[in-house]
């Protein structure tokens, strides 16, 4: 798909829009869902790769072009897996500031050694809205969630999530640092080679 030159990112998170279109650089016209309607698709799926298929059909659907969706979200150890998917809705669409905070209450008896949890991203890429074979690629970003919110970068659970590796939050990273070795960035490079980009 080298001849891809225009694409609609299906995102209504401006954090994540923003991560995607640094990532992406200059060599495709890049679009936002949201010039083409507000309205959040549901988002019905058990699983992120679902879930990512099901919003970059909406969006070609919407805009007549191809469409690159990202579903993403914090998986922690002690939790299961949780909150997973529902990462977005986890205090019940309350925002980021909820989330984290309910994030900090359900883990505040947990020891250090069992905070391990890691960041997930599918993205998902449809030529058009009935696709059969969409471009599928994941990035794992491990790391340990900690007790207090640091760092004003970033954006979601960014100032709770400590990578393996970083002496520093998520949030305390210069965004292109994170842009470079995040969950999302792990998967964007292998879609880029999988394009030719
Ligand atoms: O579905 P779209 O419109 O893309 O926007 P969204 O925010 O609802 O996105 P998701 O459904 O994929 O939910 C992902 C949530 O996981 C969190 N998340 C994902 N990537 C993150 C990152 O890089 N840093 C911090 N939090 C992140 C953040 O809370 C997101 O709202
Ligand atoms: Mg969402």
């Amino acid at each position: 798909m080298s001849d891809l030159t225009e694409l609609v990112l299906a995102s209504h998170n401006a954090g994540k829009l923003k991560e995607l279109q640094a990532m992406l650089g200059d060599r495709v016209r890049v679009r936002s869902v949201g010039e083409f309607s507000q309205v959040e698709p549901e988002e019905t799926g058990l699983s992120f790769v679902e879930n990512a298929i099901l919003k970059a059909r909406n969006a070609a659907r919407l805009s007549g072009l191809p469409a690159l969706a990202d579903d993403s979200g914090l998986a922690v150890d002690a939790l299961g897996g949780a909150p997973g998917i529902y990462s977005a809705r986890y205090a019940d669409g309350k925002g980021d500031a909820a989330n984290n905070a309910k994030l900090l209450d359900v883990l505040r008896d947990v020891p250090d050694a069992e905070r391990t949890g890691q960041f997930v991203c599918v993205l998902a890429l449809v030529r058009h809205a009935d696709d059969p074979l969409p471009i599928l690629c994941e990035g794992l970003w491990p790391g340990r969630i900690l007790h207090a919110a640091q760092g004003e970068h970033g954006f979601g659970y960014d100032p709770l999530f400590q990578p393996d590796g970083e002496a520093v939050s998520a949030a305390e990273l210069a965004p292109a640092e994170k842009n470079q070795r995040s969950h999302r960035a792990r998967a964007m490079a292998q879609l880029k080679q999988r394009l030719g980009l």
